[in-house]
């Protein structure tokens, strides 16, 4: 980490010059809950171990942004690829993951590297990991663990230096359990865990994203920045956001484009009314964090002040 980024600094950004081929929009990591923070400091003791990571996070939570991070921070001179296994060819996963010799199936006319080859000298992302067929897990651990590589129809090993992460959102140790996960693979890759919690469970991280969120979208559309209203800050907070951080994104998006510009309402936010099992769910979080406590009782007395009738 340079010493422009301490740990009380809420963004953490991935710079200009990072072209990865599947790069995504958003560069910065927003963290100010005190789960996020504590993510950023593992992150940062992990990033320049080079040791396998698995992140387990539910859809939509930052997975891949995290990697990317990892990535930057451990300063490895290669790419950053981003491979999602459950998009793997049933027939040719092998050859994508670890590329093939020339000759070795019809229209393989050259040899190719794979996406091993390609992360060679840098980071492997591989989402969604649980996706892996159990034959590819085992080729998989082979390679991790001699760190070479067969080309699919080639003789020879060759020499690899890849450091994986690997993202999950199901739960790793009962897909073992079921026989649908590798043990030794699972344990490799357990070494270095980061559990991304869902949104709702980072109370603490949703307004200022909305406001990151609000200020990327602004700008890039050169329109004028609008202020969240006070009732619109507590219906993204009571939120449960089953999509998490991309289901943010878009709803702030979408309530930039039809607010008239100077404040962001209820209204705008194109969400569907809380159930009171959701609602009681969000507050007992609320209620866990002592900074966010004498706001609610403020809220509740002054709502049900207004039910007297
Ligand atoms: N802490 C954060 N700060 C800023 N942007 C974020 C943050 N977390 C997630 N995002 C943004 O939210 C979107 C979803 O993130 P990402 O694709 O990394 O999630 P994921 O967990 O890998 O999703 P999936 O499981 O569907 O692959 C991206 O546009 C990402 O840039």
């Amino acid at each position: 980490m340079s010493p422009k980024e301490p740990f009380d600094q809420p963004l953490l950004t991935l710079p200009e010059s990072d072209k990865s081929p599947l790069s995504i929009r958003a560069k910065a990591l927003v963290f100010v809950d005190p789960r996020s923070r504590q993510l950023r400091e593992a992150l940062h003791d992990l990033a320049p171990s080079g040791l396998p990571v698995l992140i387990q996070g539910e859809t939509g939570t930052g997975k891949e942004l995290l990697a990317r991070h990892i990535h930057r921070e451990s300063e490895r001179p290669g790419l950053f690829v981003a491979v999602n296994c459950g998009s793997l060819s049933p027939n040719h996963g092998e050859a994508e993951l670890f590329g093939y010799a020339a000759g070795a199936h019809v229209g393989s006319a050259s040899s190719r590297a794979g996406w091993f080859g390609s992360a060679n000298g840098g980071t492997l992302y591989l989402d969604e990991i649980g996706d892996l067929p159990l034959v590819l897990q085992n080729k998989l651990l082979a390679a991790l663990e001699t760190r070479e590589v067969t080309r699919v129809g080639a003789g020879q090993a060759q020499p690899v230096d890849v450091r994986l992460v690997a993202a999950t959102s199901i739960d790793l140790a009962q897909a073992v359990v079921a026989g649908k996960f590798h043990e030794r693979l699972f344990l490799y890759l357990n070494e270095g865990r980061l559990v991304l919690p869902p949104l709702r469970e980072r109370v603490g991280d949703i307004l200022p994203l909305a406001e990151y969120f609000l200020g990327v979208h602004a700008q890039r559309l050169h329109l004028p920045l609008p202020l969240f209203s006070p009732a619109a800050q507590r219906v993204l907070e009571a939120h449960a956001w089953p999509g998490n951080t991309r289901e943010l994104e878009s709803i702030i998006h979408f309530a930039l484009l039809v607010s008239s510009g100077e404040e962001i309402h209820p209204e705008h936010l194109n969400l569907p009314a809380p159930d009171i099992a959701q609602l009681s769910a969000q507050l007992r979080l609320l209620a866990a964090d002592p900074a966010q406590r004498e706001a609610l009782r403020g809220l509740l007395n002054e709502l049900l002040g207004s039910l007297q009738p």
